[in-house]
Order: structure tokens, then sequence, then C-alpha cells
């Protein structure tokens, strides 16, 4: 079939012809298409326009834009005005021969529904059987009858004739009468003959139908049954009566579709009578308006059996034609997660139409970033996270909002915050810092070029996050002093690095009856604080949490995480504790994303960029470990530039050391986030617990740390007593260096004996005080 195919509607005014069209409008665009009004906020119909990364950060090219590009051949000599750049594309070849084959199948589906059986398919095959029998027997019959009757009727006649000449005496007429009776004898002769015949030759054709009706189907069933037994015998029999069901299928006749009925997800072309229809069928516009294209529909390349068109709606708004969008949708024969409707301009009744015959979100995306070794600019540039229905890949920046995730269990949550590490690893000023509230192992590997990462330890979080609040000040003081107010790039190195502080599972910390639940107020304070102002210094959360509910995100840090994203969850309450009160009402539901492997990632996302729009997000494959490579490539980026935690100093961690007398960079001694203090004071308490008297002497203290560490052993020719002397002045000190307050003191023993020692509850207080409780 050629590419050219002729406009059949070049004509605004005339109903289009839609079955003219197989597999796309071929239009002159240039004819149709009027200036669109330029718009500051909304993308129109065009296809979206990504930021281009400078050379200090590495996107690989969207696929719409490299077909963007494939289909900007300059038609130079102007002599194809009639066609569109894409028809001579691969995509676009690809996309009718698809939709013809589509429309094929489709065509033999319809057949096939017309054959089916109202009164089972036994009755079916009788049926067959007997239409088989009425044909053997054929119509054969009726000649004969016919040739019978002339043989009875001539012999009569020519028995009469005899007799009548029999019986004429005259001589003339009897010569007469004999001639007469020799052709009626003759006559009478061939008619026998022609009944004979008849005869004959029925028994012919009756013998090979025979043959055909019974013979072929007993010669199967014996032939079966010989040489597979019974099983032969039952298979051959099946397909004997299927052959006789089918002979007697006892079709529809009357239409059960609807000729003008199109659907973009049978493989329909979109055209401009489909959608006036089906902005009448929504009730979007009544039955005597009509739409206005500014632009007719067309493929768009960059998405299988897509389509776009910009539409002049008549005194009606887009936001009325989206509020009725799953109307719209179904009168064309597809899901409302097919279509996407913007509004083009400022006058509010121009309308950017995209729809799509199949699921925009059923195929998966990788993430672009994989198999990249350079750097990425998340202040700027942002992270590739999800893919919208038209394909465009959304990067929301480091540079603005904090963000949340949340969704039902394996609903991909864990894939968002993987597509935001794989970008941030990449981008060394991003100091990351992990709080895994689920305690597994799945960021261990990511450790290295982590700043921080703890697992599962609440008040280690709270901490961090007081620490994390004064640096907010301390950055925002270098703002006041500089006259700004919120941070560029060029400020990044100055204030510290742009600091990302990841909470995988925020129940843990958050939900009150949770292992975190002492904590609880405090952290969610903490949070909403610094997710309110941190983004403008460069301080910028991402939280998961399962458990989408008002306790665990409280509408007040809600409103402060200005990026949401709401995979699949389990009530429609649920979604707007996520997307806001009130979404679900306006169509916005996530407990509607189907619950299905095929659905993963899907999500719907606000931020203040986006509004709130459908997506899926970008897949990286654990399974085969792709996210490994990223992460070695983050290490090598650092380490060049001094930005692996330990190389560059970093106050939060500091803070935090001092505080606590452990680190957690790098998740810490193991390197696992397991951060657990081993300070002299818990020495102190397991040899005092050991003791089990409620009280330890120096003695016992000096034996205990002798075992613990080296620098307590008792050294060669040091007499007893110069070694507890020693050992008491290096516990002072180290731990004055605690800042803990605890001295020995006189303890009465059982035996009445009273040695210098610390009883245990003095130990305990000093923990306390030390863990800041
Ligand atoms: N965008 C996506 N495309 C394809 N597959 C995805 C996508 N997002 C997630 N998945 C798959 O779905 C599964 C669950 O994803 P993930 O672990 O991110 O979910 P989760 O909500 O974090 O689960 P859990 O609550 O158990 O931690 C994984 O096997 C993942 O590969």
């Amino acid at each position: 079939m050629s590419d050219a195919l002729v406009n059949p509607n070049p004509d605004p005014e005339p109903e289009p012809d839609t079955d003219a069209v197989a597999a796309g409008e071929v239009v002159d665009l240039d004819a149709h298409r009027q200036p669109v009004a330029p718009s500051d906020n909304t993308p129109a119909a065009a296809l979206p326009v990504e930021v281009v990364p400078e050379d200090d950060s590495v996107y690989l090219p969207d696929p719409v834009e490299e077909l963007e590009q494939s289909i900007a051949r300059p038609d130079i000599a102007g002599d194809r005005p009639l066609l569109p750049q894409w028809i001579r594309t691969k995509a676009g070849r690809q996309t009718k021969r698809r939709a013809m084959t589509k429309q094929a199948r489709r065509a033999l589906r319809k057949w096939l529904a017309r054959q089916r059986t109202t009164r089972g398919h036994a009755a079916q095959a009788w049926r067959g059987i007997r239409r088989s029998h009425d044909w053997m027997v054929g119509f054969e019959g009726i000649h004969i009858q016919a040739a019978k009757h002339e043989a009875h009727v001539a012999v009569r006649e020519a028995r009469d004739l005899a007799r009548r000449a029999r019986y004429t005496f005259l001589p003339g007429d009897r010569a007469q009468a004999q001639k007469l009776s020799a052709a009626a004898q003759a006559t009478a002769l061939a008619a026998v003959g022609a009944h004979k015949k008849a005869r004959a030759n029925r028994r012919r054709i009756r013998a090979l139908r025979f043959l055909v009706a019974y013979g072929l189907p007993i010669a199967l069933i014996l032939a079966a049954w010989i040489t597979h037994g019974i099983l032969g015998l039952i298979l051959s029999f099946g397909v004997v009566m299927a052959v006789e069901a089918f002979i007697g299928r006892k079709p529809h006749r009357e239409t059960v579709w609807d000729v003008e009925i199109r659907s973009l997800s049978e493989g329909d072309p979109m055209t401009e009578g489909m959608l006036d229809r089906a902005f009448k069928a929504a009730k979007v516009i009544s039955g005597d308006q009509r739409l206005t294209f500014v632009t007719p529909p067309t493929i768009d390349p960059a998405v299988r059996n897509a389509w776009h068109a910009v539409i002049d709606l008549p005194d009606v708004t887009v936001k009325k034609a989206q509020d009725r969008v799953d109307e719209l949708a179904a009168a064309m024969g597809i899901d409302r997660t097919n279509v996407d409707l913007k509004q083009v301009g400022s006058n509010g009744r121009r309308l950017a139409l995209w729809a799509c015959g199949d699921d925009p979100f059923a195929g998966t995306r990788r993430n672009p970033l994989i198999g990249t070794d350079s750097k990425v600019n998340t202040w700027r540039d942002g992270f590739p996270l999800a893919f919208d229905k038209r394909g465009k890949i959304w990067r929301p920046t480091l540079s603005d909002y904090s963000f949340l995730f949340a969704g039902a269990t394996r609903s991909g949550k864990g894939m968002g915050l993987a597509n935001l590490l794989a970008a941030a690893m990449l981008d060394p000023r991003v100091r990351i810092r992990l709080f895994d509230g689920k305690g597994a192992g799945e960021y261990v590997p990511f450790a290295p070029v982590l700043a921080t990462f703890v697992r599962r330890n609440p008040k280690r979080l709270v901490k961090f996050l007081r620490v994390l609040a004064q640096e907010m000040n301390r950055r925002t003081d270098i703002l006041v002093e500089l006259g700004l107010s919120k941070a560029n790039e060029k400020l990044i190195d100055k204030l510290g690095g742009i600091e990302l502080v990841i909470i995988d599972e925020l129940a843990t910390y958050t939900a009150k009856n949770g292992p975190g639940g002492k904590y609880a107020e405090e952290i969610t304070e903490l949070l909403a604080q610094i997710a309110a102002v941190g983004a403008a210094v460069g301080i910028v959360l991402a939280l998961a949490t399962q458990y989408p509910e008002a306790e665990i995100v409280t509408p007040r840090l809600r409103g402060n995480l200005m990026a949401r994203m709401a995979m699949r969850v389990e009530s429609p309450a649920a979604s707007n504790v996520v997307l806001g009160d009130g979404m679900v009402g306006q169509g916005y539901d996530a407990s509607k994303i189907p619950n299905a492997k095929t659905s993963r990632g899907r999500a719907w996302l606000t931020t203040p960029d986006t509004g709130v729009i459908e997506v899926r997000s970008l897949f990286i494959d654990e399974s085969t470990g792709e996210i490994l490579p990223l992460i070695e490539t983050g290490v090598r980026l650092r380490e060049a530039e001094g930005c692996l935690p330990g190389q560059y100093d970093d106050p939060v961690e500091a803070a935090m050391l001092a505080q606590t007398g452990v680190s957690a960079a790098a998740g810490g001694e193991d390197g696992r986030g397991t951060v657990v203090r081993r300070t002299v004071v818990d020495h102190l308490l397991t040899a005092a617990q050991d003791a089990g008297r409620g009280q330890i002497t120096n003695a016992e203290v000096a034996a205990y740390l002798a075992q613990v560490n080296p620098a307590y052993v008792r050294q060669l020719r040091e007499s007893e007593a110069n070694w507890l002397v020693r050992v008491g002045k290096q516990l002072k000190a180290e731990l004055t260096d605690l800042g803990v307050d605890l001295a020995p003191a006189r303890l009465t023993e059982a035996d009445g004996t009273r040695p210098n020692g610390y009883t245990t509850e003095a130990i305990k207080a000093a923990v306390r005080k030390l863990d800041g409780d």
C-alpha cells in the first residue's frame, strides 16, 4: 500500500470520510494549521521540550527527541504539500501497518462474534449433520420427478395416439394418425430415457457427495481409531463434530455493532468525525455545535498508536472537557488513562487533545542514566524520575522542593527512591543522608557514597534532625548576609553542598505507637520545618511510606512536601493523604491504580511544575544489579572531587560524632548503617550488669576494660596499684572527653568492705545523659 493517501477531507465543512483513511489521515497540515497562541504555563500540543543539559551533566536523549529529529527532514523542493513529514518515517509506516493489521484482526473477530450459538454446540453440530445430509441428498430429485412426469405423460399420449391410429379407418386419416403415433412414441421413449439418465446422474452425484459428507469423516474416524486407538477415535470424532458445528452455525442476522462507532483501541484512526461524535456523546458539546480543528488529528510518532489534535471548542471551556474526560475517553473506545487534555493559549477554549489506542503505561522505560559514567547536575537538570503518558521523561530538580513517595507494598516506592539515588550519586555535590526505616539490606551497597547511613534507629534520626535544623539556620545566616532569599547554583559549594535526606519507611519514625513513638512528634515537627524552608538553602527531603495515613504524614508535613508521588494505595482516603484533601473527588485517585504487576510504578505525581499528572516511574532492574555500576561511578566521581565521606569536613556528621561518640558516615564502622555506640560508658554499664550486684568496684572495672580495650591492659612489671591508678586516670579522661560527669564513689559490699567503684544506677544515668534522653 502506498504511503501517500489522498486527504479525504480537505474541506473543514463536510463530514470526513472515516472509511477512506486506513491508518492515519494524510492532510494538508499547513492549510489546517492556525497559529497557536503562545502560553507560558501550558506546553500546548507540541511535543515536550526538554532542558538541554550542558557539559557538566549527562542525560541520554529521550526517544521523543530522537523521533523528532528523525522526522525533521526539510521539504526543500516544497513538493509534498499534502503529506505530513511523519508519514515518510519508519515510525509513520509502522503505525500504519499496525493499524491495518489491527483492523484485519478486528474484522475477523467481529465475523467470529456473529457465529455464536445460542442453543448450545450440540444442537449446532446436529444442525450441521442435517445440513450435510441435505446437501448430500441434493436437489436432483426434482429433476427426476419432472422427467418421470414427462415420461408418464409422453407414454400415455403415445398409447392414446397408437390406439387412435388403430381405430381410424379412413385411409387419409389413418396415415396421419399413424404418423402422429410414431412421433409420440419417439417422444415417450426419449422422455423415459431422460428419466433414466436423470436417475443415473443423481445416483452418481449422491455417491460422490456421500463420500464427502459421510465417507471422509467416517474414514478419518476409522483411520484415527486404528492408528491411535481410543484417543484417536475421540479426537477425530471431536474434529468431525467441530466441523459439523461450524457447518451448522447460525449467524446473528441483526447488526450487533454500529458501523458509525469507531474505537481507537480497535485500531481505528482518530478522525474529525470521530472526535465530533465523541464530544457530542460525552455531552461536552451539544448536537448542533461543531468542533473547529486548528490542527487535524495526526499520528504522534513518539508513542505507539497515539494521535493528537488541537481543537477550538464552541462556547465551551477546556475545563468542561477535562471534567468529562471519562465519558470522552469511553466515546473514543479507550480508557481515561489513554487521554490527555491540555489547555492551549489563554482564551480557555483551545484544547490540545492527545489520545492513544493502547495503554501508554503498559510498557516499562529504563532510567536513561543506566550505563552512564558522567556527572549529573541535579540542581539544574533534575533527576529522571518518571515518564508521562506522552512519553515525556519528568526530571524534578533538587533545587525547589522536598519529596514524598507513598504507596502500598510492592507499588514501586522503592523504585522512585532508586531513581532519585541513581542521579544523586552521579552529582558529587549531593550529600546523601539515608535513614532506612525498614532496616533490610537493600541500601547497604550504596553505603560508600552515603554521607550518612543509618538503619532503623529513630533516636539517631531525631538527633540528626536537630543537627540538621541547626545546619539549616547556619545556611540561612549565610544567605541573610548575602541578602538572598534562596540559594543559587553558584552558592552550593559555599553553603556546603546539597543535602539530600532520604527516609525510607517514614512510619518507623513518625508512628506514635511504632518503634520511634517516643520521638514521633518531634521528628514530624522537625521534618515539617526542614521541608518548609530547607529547599531554599539546599536541604531537600525525600520521604517514603507504605502507610499514607494522617498520623504518619500529617497535613502540615504533607503541605510542605511540594512534590508528591502517589503510587497505588489501598483506599481513596489514603490517596487524599498524599495528593491532598478532595483530590479523589476531582478524579485523582491512586486507589484506582490496578493492583497488577504491569502497573507497578504507576502513580499520580503532583509538583508545582507539573500539576497533577499520571506517570509511571522509570525502571532500574534490581534483579540484574543495574544500579551497581552507577554506585561505582558515584564512588569514582566523588573520590576525584574529594567528595566521598571522610574526604571532606562534614559539619553534620562531626556534630553527631561529638554528641554520640560515633559517626554514621558511609554507614558507620561496619558500613551497614548499624550505628551502635561503643563508648567507655557502655563498657562500664555492661561490666556493672555482668557483676549483677547493682554496683562494680574499680578493680572489676579495670579488669573488664583490659578485656575490651588494649589501652587498659596491665603492663609488664606494672604493679597492680600503679595499674589501677593509671586505669582510673585514663577512664576519667575518656569520661571528660565524652562530657560525662561520672566519678567513683565509696561502695558498701555484702561482706562489709567499702571499696571505690560505681553503682549501676549512676552508670545508667550517665548513659541516659549521653543519649540525650
Ligand atoms: N516503574 C516500574 N516499572 C517496572 N517495574 C517496576 C517499576 N516500579 C517498580 N517495579 C517493580 O515492582 C516491584 C516492587 O517495587 P518496589 O520494591 O520499588 O516497591 P515498594 O513499594 O518499594 O515495595 P516494598 O513496600 O515491598 O518495599 C519490583 O520488582 C520492581 O522491579
